[in-house]
């Protein structure tokens, strides 16, 4: 379905300033997938969705989607795909469903097929209710459900969406989600999304491609990152620290061992496979222990040294 080689954006700010956006990006997504695009601000995850949405034009390399160059068939591609992009794409003025039966005919539908759509997708995006509502007076999460709305006026079978549950609070991105898994599961389609909230990446997404400064560092399953790059953190006590130290060490992928006030602790592969492997080796010598499950923000830390933090 998507297909990048070695895509690159570069901004030119002025003569002396060139920002490398974007360096070198090969990825493959296949059909039906559902794949999380993970960075930290300025990490270029909206520049890439942007040259594969047609929005801007990369600088080099290339980038078929849905079976079309981004270059050369750039309208080709965009009648496959939707896209809902960081700001609200919705007019303020409009009622609800104007909004998206106006939509509908940029996209090429007819008055009756657009009309139907409008209802179909009020329906699905459970807006129904507010459809002669003014898009100035939705609340956040309504309008962000408009957004998709908008987004999926015209059947796509690609969705990319670009940090579509920013600003929303639990309740709405929870129900966002919903929506979204629903539409996806009825239409079959393909989904990708920027997002820097970790947990969304780790529940939603089956696959998660983190990227920083431009780059793809990791692209995996969450479980897999976590299990590869992460592991799970043992933190315990007992009477002899020393001993249980050399222990521990000792254990299938033991690292990052630190001793701090009468705490031990440190990462292993598998930390409840691990934790009665060292019972038994230093019989009595576990006063307490607690088994930590990485987050993706371990993982981002393992791989760059820094955080990725959660932004709300
Ligand atoms: N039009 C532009 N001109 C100059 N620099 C730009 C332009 N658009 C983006 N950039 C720069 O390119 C880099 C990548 O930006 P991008 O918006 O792709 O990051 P991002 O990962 O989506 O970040 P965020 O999570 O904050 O949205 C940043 O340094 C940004 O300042």
């Amino acid at each position: 379905m998507i297909h990048t080689r070695a895509l690159t954006k570069d901004f030119v700010v002025n003569r002396r300033t060139t920002v490398h956006a974007v360096r070198g990006i090969s990825l493959d997504i296949g059909p039906g997938e559902l794949v999380a695009v993970l960075g930290p601000n300025g990490a270029g995850k909206t520049t890439t969705l942007r040259m594969l949405t047609t929005l801007i034009a990369p600088t080099s390399g290339t980038a078929t989607v849905a079976g079309h160059d981004v270059a050369t068939e750039a309208a080709r591609v965009r009648r496959q795909i939707g896209y809902v992009g960081q700001g609200n794409g919705a007019g303020h003025i409009h009622r609800v469903h104007d909004e998206l039966r106006t939509q509908g005919r940029i996209y090429g539908l007819d008055r009756a097929a657009a009309t139907r759509r409008t209802d179909e997708l009020l329906e699905a995006l459970d807006l129904a209710e507010l459809r002669d509502r003014k898009v100035s007076d939705l609340s956040g999460g309504q309008r962000r459900r408009l957004d998709v709305a908008i987004g999926l006026v015209h059947a796509p079978r690609l969705l990319f969406l670009d940090e579509p549950s920013t600003g929303l609070d639990p309740q709405n991105r929870a129900n966002l989600w919903q929506h979204i898994l629903r539409m996806r599961e009825e239409h079959r389609m393909t989904i990708v999304l920027t997002t820097h909230y970790l947990d969304e990446a780790d529940t939603m997404a089956e696959r998660v491609v983190v990227v920083d400064h431009g780059e793809v560092i990791a692209d995996d399953t969450a479980a897999a990152l976590k299990a590869k790059l992460a592991g799970d953190k043992l933190i315990l006590t007992g009477d002899d620290l020393t001993l249980l130290a050399k222990a521990a060490a000792q254990l299938p992928g033991a690292r990052d061992l630190t001793e701090t006030s009468g705490v031990l602790s440190l990462r292993v592969n598998d930390g409840p496979a691990a934790l009665p492997e060292l019972i038994a080796a230093v019989p009595g010598g576990v006063r307490t222990a607690e088994i930590q499950r990485p987050t993706l923000d371990d993982v981002f830390l393992s791989l760059t040294g820094r955080n990725l933090r959660e932004h709300s």
